[in-house]
């Protein structure tokens, strides 16, 4: 066995203590073996001066967006996907998506996210930079049947199928799939329930957009008379390992459907506020017992992929919306990000205990926006940033070390983010 020693640090546990231990790796097997006092491994990470916590969780994003990043801002949603997102897509080549994936993989390793959740095109490429690189993740393509024939809108769903049953348990186990979707208005309801068919026949989640904007709510309401997540559980979408986006306009009948299915919802806080959606109502899910995870979206709706901003966002427009200090406190959103995304995704991680997956990133806490240290678990809800993780490991690896990604080339993978994307908008434009 060889094993990792990562040593003088704090460790954040479970329950939100902080402790002084050293946490041991095995790294043959990705899995914490003992915290605890004076551990020592056949290698070293030091964690002096630093918090040792979970490796953090994007639960819905869209990664290869990363080269859409500040391509077209300040628009709603639909005026936002049609007029500038969905004609620059029908340009994009798997090469390009390849790319957009490493950067964005490159950003989350550099911002102390291990796992995330993954809706797009191509995505075979993304799973060869998830297996690169040495993330976690959960992927899926997206199926859109708007503007497609039947038997187009059935090809869609099949490639969506296709590669869910092929790729799922991929890179040693660190690639899981879904079955996803795109929304409840991009989808014709037949399309919708067969995925859903195909997705529990293949004991794979469902993964879609839902309750985003008003006006995707209103036409299934004006059109059906029922609200979407009551449409969503009629075709059989909503389970246990589902888990959808957004949640923004939910009723209380639905948050309560929600809870009885055990579907989570992945709260994109900084998305639907440069959107101008709404605000989901996080406290309510949640004390509903809804399971909760948080995600950045894509880059072109962020701008970023960092989850500290978005842990920060999610505490205080949650208070906003509850127009409640005491809502959406900071253990609320440190959980969301880790071992409730874990558990949202379906993936393992989120928690520093024996026996548990070795996803874990070590924030550097020698810095003045984090002096004094009176409460931990409040500055990483509050103040710390992305650039302050300083070490970021998965499955026993260490993916980055003193802030240098070992698994990426990222001059490299800037450079090619950077041209691929020129490219790209020269060609839609
Ligand atoms: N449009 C593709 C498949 C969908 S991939 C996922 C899609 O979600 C889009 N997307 C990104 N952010 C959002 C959002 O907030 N809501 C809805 N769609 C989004 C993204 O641009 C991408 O087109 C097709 O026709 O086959
Ligand atoms: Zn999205």
């Amino acid at each position: 066995m060889h094993t990792l020693a990562v040593t003088d640090g704090r460790v954040l546990r479970p329950d939100g203590r902080v402790t002084t231990d050293d946490v041991l790796i095995d790294a043959d097997a990705g899995t914490i073996e003992a915290i605890g006092p004076d551990l020592e491994g056949d290698e070293v990470l030091d964690a002096s001066g630093g918090l040792v916590m979970p490796g953090l969780v994007n639960a819905h994003t869209h990664v290869s967006m990363t080269l859409l990043r500040g391509y077209a801002d300040d628009k709603p949603l639909d005026a936002w996907l049609r007029e500038d997102i969905w004609p620059v897509e029908e340009e994009l080549t798997d090469d390009d998506i390849e790319a957009g994936a490493e950067l964005g993989v490159l950003e989350m390793i550099r911002s102390g996210t291990t796992a995330f959740a993954d809706m797009y095109f191509a995505m075979d490429r993304v799973a060869d930079v998830v297996e690169r690189a040495g993330v976690r993740a959960r992927l899926g393509r997206g199926i859109v049947t708007v503007g497609k024939d039947h038997e187009e809108a059935r090809a869609d769903l099949e490639d969506g199928v296709e590669f869910a049953t092929t790729y799922d348990g991929a890179a040693d186990g660190r690639i899981h799939t879904a079955v996803m979707p795109h929304s409840l208005t991009t989808v014709e309801e037949s399309i919708l329930e067969e995925a859903a068919d195909l997705a529990a026949a293949h004991d794979l989640p469902v993964h879609l957009h839902a309750n985003e904007t008003e006006s995707e709510v209103d036409p299934i309401v004006s059109e059906r008379g029922i609200r979407p997540i009551e449409y969503a559980d009629d075709r059989g979408v909503l389970g246990p390992s589902s888990f959808l986006a957004h949640g923004v306009h939910l009723d209380d009948s639905e948050i309560a459907r929600l809870a009885e299915r055990g579907t989570a919802v992945v709260h994109c806080p900084a998305s639907n506020m440069k959107l101008a959606s709404g605000i989901a109502p996080v406290q309510r899910l949640r004390e509903a017992g809804v399971t909760v995870g948080i995600g950045t979206d894509g880059a072109a709706s962020n701008n970023d992929l960092d989850l500290f901003d978005e842990m920060r966002d999610a505490a205080m427009v949650g208070k906003l919306a509850a127009a409640d200090a005491s809502a959406v406190p900071a253990p609320a959103v440190v959980e969301m990000a880790t071992s409730g995304g874990a558990e949202a995704i379906g993936v393992p991680g989120g928690r520093i205990e024996a026996g548990a997956a070795a996803d874990l990133i070590v924030v550097d806490l020698e810095s003045p926006h984090l002096t004094p240290a009176h409460d931990l678990v409040s500055h990483l809800a509050y103040a710390v940033r992305g650039s302050d993780v300083r070490h970021t490991v998965c499955d026993g690896s260490v993916l980055m070390r003193d802030r240098e990604v070992t698994t990426l080339d990222a001059d490299a993978v800037m450079e090619r983010a950077g041209s691929v994307a020129a490219d790209l908008v020269a060609r839609a434009e």
